[in-house]
């Protein structure tokens, strides 16, 4: 794959005892998707950035959710290369670490990207269709509407940039990428997963609530109001780092 900038040069890669949290941390976090019957088989991926360096983790291709462990995480660079030598780097990455190496470049507040085939979130993606904002739950969470990304193959860096040119600037973490499915963003890879999990959970009322009857739109100044409650008041107070 094309480097992003053949001048850049990366930061020596983090000795395997500094990956060892992250490891484990986004290893657990795949079991989530399936808890959460948001992926089958070996759909969907998760990463996470390696604080403070040029790095992240990420879920190798079409390995079995089961065979997840910290050391089958792989080390990737920021342009998406993996590191040779590192833990798991015997296995390809996922097919969608050209897209996540994508947003750790031009986000730099992001520490962790999913994606999902969430049943609900994907068919109002087939829809080409955004998820309005009609829930409490949804303003709390994503401050609005969760909008649809554009059409993008697989492989290459079009979906990040259909990612990134979607969410930045949105308080949305979740995008509908069209014909696809749900990609999430947030300030870890828990809170990527958080924002999934939420993404199909609302996917799933909105769908409903609209065969019932017509869906009745939330003011934009409760919206506001309820995403601020939310964001930086629920919860426990020493939770104030931690997503809530
Ligand atoms: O749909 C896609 C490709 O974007 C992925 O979720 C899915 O096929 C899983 O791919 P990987 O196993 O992560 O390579």
């Amino acid at each position: 794959m094309q480097r992003s900038d053949p001048a850049r040069a990366f930061d020596a890669p983090p000795s395997e005892a500094d990956l060892a949290e992250i490891r484990a941390e986004v290893a657990r976090l795949h079991g989530e998707l399936t808890r959460y019957r948001l992926v089958v088989w070996t759909g969907g991926n998760i990463s996470g950035r390696v604080p403070g360096t040029d790095y992240f983790v990420i879920k190798p291709s079409g390995v079995s959710y089961d065979e997840l462990g910290p050391e089958d995480m792989v080390l990737c660079d920021l342009d998406g290369q993996v590191v040779p030598g590192s833990f798991g780097s015997h296995r390809a990455a996922s097919s969608d670490t050209a897209a996540h190496a994508y947003v750790y470049r031009h986000m730099p507040e992001v520490g962790g990207v999913v994606h999902t085939h969430s049943t609900y979130a994907v068919a109002w993606a087939a829809r080409g269709e955004e998820i309005p904002c009609v829930l409490t739950a949804m303003a709390d969470e994503f401050g609005g509407p969760i909008p649809v990304g554009p059409f993008a193959v697989i492989g290459d860096d079009s979906i990040g940039r259909g990612i990134v040119q979607t969410l930045r600037g949105s308080r949305s973490r979740a995008v509908l990428m069209q014909n696809h499915g749900p990609f999430t963003i947030g300030s870890s890879a828990r809170d990527a997963v958080k924002a999934a999990v939420m993404c199909e959970d609302v996917g799933r009322t909105v769908h409903h609530a609209r065969e019932g009857g017509e869906l009745i739109p939330i003011p934009q100044d409760r919206i506001d109001a309820l995403f601020d409650r939310y964001q930086n008041v629920y919860g426990q107070s020493d939770q104030q780092d931690e997503p809530r």
